[in-house]
């Protein structure tokens, strides 16, 4: 099975609920129909100007408390509130739902506050950030096709702790949602002292603390991408390395690097991107890229589901 049917069948037995904010966009409407049709979530589709004036009501009082020590004002958080991205994260936070997918209409930046300010961080994760499922057709590399790109979202220039908790955030994610083992390669310009500079000595810092956090987990760094994903290219460059060239999960040194790759790598292969999935949240939630597709609206709504099963279970998302 591919890992798109495999995200689907997998969904399809959590049977979640997940909000849609965005529900005057016509791929947003059209993912919910087949959603629910495939009976791969419950949806709550929502649009600006249709919301419930009782709970406006009180998801205002709500995030004037939660946002009263940055000294807002009533009527800003009823203005927030009235977003119904923020309305919609309100609901997962209140527990009428379990999740929400939105940014096909709205900026990385516009979901991630909702999800900060509205749901708030996971203290076991410390870290907000984001990664795609990759998807690339006819390609031999990673898991059959398949990887995890990580942050491709969310922090701009990570320091060295946040760059090995988004590998450990992914990681886990790649085993829940995937079921595989992770491979983390630790890109950069260099292979192992291949180059040199401030940049390859970040990522080597980032490797030995992922290395200290998680002894049992696959990793090796600093990498250049050819060496993360193609055995001839590893054997060359890198012999004995723990991976060989057979990396799963590929971490981006900085946003600039993750938000190029993923956008490259989806559009020249026509490949799927799912994501950005947002990790580190209390409750599970993904953004959406503004170009996204109406089957990419629909997938992360089921990577979504996926996840809530792990947040019941408490074992983190
Ligand atoms: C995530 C993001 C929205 C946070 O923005 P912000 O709310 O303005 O961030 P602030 O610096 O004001 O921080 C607000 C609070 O959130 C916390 N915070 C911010 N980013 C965080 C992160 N990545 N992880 C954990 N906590 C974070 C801050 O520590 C701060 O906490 P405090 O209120 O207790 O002091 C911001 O990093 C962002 O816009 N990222 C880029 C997204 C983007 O443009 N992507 C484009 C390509 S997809
Ligand atoms: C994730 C991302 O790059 O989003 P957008 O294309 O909407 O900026």
């Amino acid at each position: 099975m591919d890992a798109i049917a495999l995200i689907r069948e997998k969904a399809k037995k959590q049977s979640k609920t997940i909000v849609l904010p965005e529900g005057h966009d016509p791929r947003v409407r059209k993912a919910a129909e087949f959603i629910q049709q495939e009976g791969i979530a419950k949806v709550i589709l929502l649009e600006k100007g249709k919301l419930d004036p009782k709970k406006i009501e009180e998801y205002t009082e709500l995030y004037y408390q939660l946002r009263q020590h940055k000294g807002i004002a009533r009527e800003e958080a009823q203005q927030t509130v009235l977003n119904p991205v923020f309305y919609g994260a309100m609901l997962v936070r209140q527990g009428l739902a379990d999740g929400f997918v939105a940014g096909a209409d709205t900026t990385t930046s516009d979901v991630a506050k909702a999800g900060l300010y509205c749901l708030g961080v996971d203290r076991r994760i410390a870290t907000i950030s984001s990664c795609f499922i990759m998807t690339v057709p006819d390609c031999p590399y990673g898991e059959g096709g398949t990887f995890l790109f990580a942050d491709c979202g969310i922090i701009p220039d990570p320091t060295t702790r946040q760059l090995a908790q988004i590998a450990l955030s992914t990681a886990d994610l790649g085993r829940k949602v995937l079921g595989i083992t992770p491979k983390v390669a630790m890109l950069s310009y260099s292979t192992k002292g291949s180059a040199s500079g401030r940049f390859i000595e970040r990522i080597r810092e980032a490797t030995a603390m992922l290395h200290e956090m998680a002894p049992d987990l696959a990793v090796d760094g600093e990498l250049q991408v050819d060496a993360a994903i193609v055995p001839d290219v590893a054997r060359h460059k890198n012999p004995g390395s723990p991976i060989q060239g057979d990396a799963n999960i590929l971490l981006f040194p900085n946003l600039e690097a993750g938000n190029i790759a993923y956008k490259l790598v989806e559009r020249l292969s026509k490949g799927r991107a799912l994501g950005p999935l947002l990790m580190g949240l209390v409750k599970p939630c993904s953004d959406l890229s503004r170009g996204c597709s109406w089957e990419d609206v629909a997938d992360c709504t089921a990577v979504t589901a996926i996840r809530c099963q792990y947040e019941v279970e408490g074992e983190g998302i």
